[in-house]
């Protein structure tokens, strides 16, 4: 006959879908009954109406249909109660963290993380679309990627990634980052009541960005994008200050106008110390999908300007998409688009020294 030990044995191999450790290391099993070859157990969530408890049923019962000696199984849902699931979020994020250092020395769990902030000097260029991007397409590469949605006036990330409806799951202070095509995502847009207006001060990005990092559970990761919000003010120093050994991507158009203010935002940047990765010349061109002629509709040699003014170079060009009403500028690996980014997340894997990854299917 099955005894506890299999029973538990097998269950440890699932997984809770947001936390990504063991239910059983979670101490989220409870009340295993053997009689023969059934076998009915408890599952404890930390929340009520978990909308997750499916799949974790059914990765259970998948679990124990693969021990020989169980024929059929009954799974409860329960709920944790105040207390256990303190417990639970002090297991998942280890012992409270000090506030007081650099945020990247409170990512005990990610000492080796890299931190990427995309810059820019100003909106509309597509900075965040650039984040989302690269932050695909490195995932792609089998990369762990999560995202800040440092860009507190327009926080536009959620729309791009379609996960405006998600929200983190919040266990006893503990924030569960929006995951989206594996990608783990943070924006103060899950954190203000609808659309209301933000009146952000300087020290505000700072204290966004602690909480983001001392509260947010990220688990294991490779790098960290930061959508920066445009322009030269006290954010780079803030991000400075918080997370000193960050890189940064300056994004621009060809156009000389933007590509002026880009540069302010870049030596801004150089002055933080941050080490420039290249600049990347969003909507280059329009490339006819008729004869492949390319058209320089916002004229050409912003990204060189940038790259020259920052001793750097132009990592990225990537042409302009014609979008319709409500699509955003979020592209397939097959599109043109698609494919830049894709070179520009190998670029920047081998520029920041990534470890080499298995490709992954999204
Ligand atoms: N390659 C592209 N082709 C066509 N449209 C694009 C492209 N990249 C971005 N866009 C569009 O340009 C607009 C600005 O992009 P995005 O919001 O990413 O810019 P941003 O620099 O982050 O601006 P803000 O800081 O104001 O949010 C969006 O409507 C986006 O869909």
């Amino acid at each position: 006959m099955v005894n506890q030990d299999q029973v538990l044995d097998a269950l440890r191999k699932v997984e809770d879908p947001e936390v990504h450790r063991s239910i059983v290391d979670l101490d989220m099993v409870r009340n295993i009954d053997i009689r023969g070859s059934h076998v009915s157990l408890e599952i404890v969530l930390t929340i009520r109406g978990c909308p997750l408890h499916t799949v974790i049923e059914e990765d259970v019962r998948r679990a124990l249909g693969e021990v020989p000696g169980i024929k059929t199984v009954d799974v409860k849902i329960g709920h944790m109660t105040d207390e256990e699931r303190k417990r639970f979020a002090e297991k998942v994020r280890g012992p409270q963290q000090n506030t007081g250092q650099p945020l990247s020395e409170l990512l005990s769990e990610n000492s080796g993380v890299v931190f990427l902030a995309i810059a820019s000097g100003k909106g509309g260029v597509g900075k965040s679309s650039v984040t989302a991007n690269l932050a695909r397409a490195l995932a792609e590469m089998g990369y762990r990627v999560g995202v800040v949605d440092a860009d507190i006036y327009g926080f536009s990330l959620p729309a791009i990634f379609n996960a405006v409806d998600k929200k983190p799951t919040v266990i006893d202070e503990m924030i569960l980052p929006v995951e989206v095509e594996g990608i783990k995502l943070i924006s103060m847009h899950y954190f203000v009541p609808d659309n209301s207006p933000v009146v952000w001060r300087g020290p505000m990005l700072g204290k966004m960005l602690r909480t983001f990092f001392s509260q947010v559970h990220w688990g294991k990761l490779d790098i960290v994008l930061l959508d920066l919000p445009p322009g030269t003010g006290d954010m780079a120093l803030d991000v400075h200050t918080l997370l000193p050994q960050c890189k940064e991507i300056i994004v621009t158009t060809p156009q000389l106008e933007a590509a002026e203010v880009a540069v302010r935002a870049g030596i801004m940047g150089v002055r933080t110390h941050h080490e420039i990765v290249g600049v990347v010349e969003n909507m280059a061109y329009f490339e006819c999908p008729g004869c492949g002629e390319r058209y320089p509709i916002f004229g050409e040699g912003g990204g060189a300007k940038v790259a020259a003014a920052l001793q750097t170079e132009v990592i990225a060009q990537i042409p302009m998409a014609i979008l319709q009403s409500g699509q955003k500028a979020f592209f397939g690996k097959n599109s043109s688009q698609g494919q830049e980014y894709a070179l520009l997340a190998e670029r920047v894997a081998r520029r920041l020294h990534l470890q080499e990854q298995e490709q992954v299917q999204i």
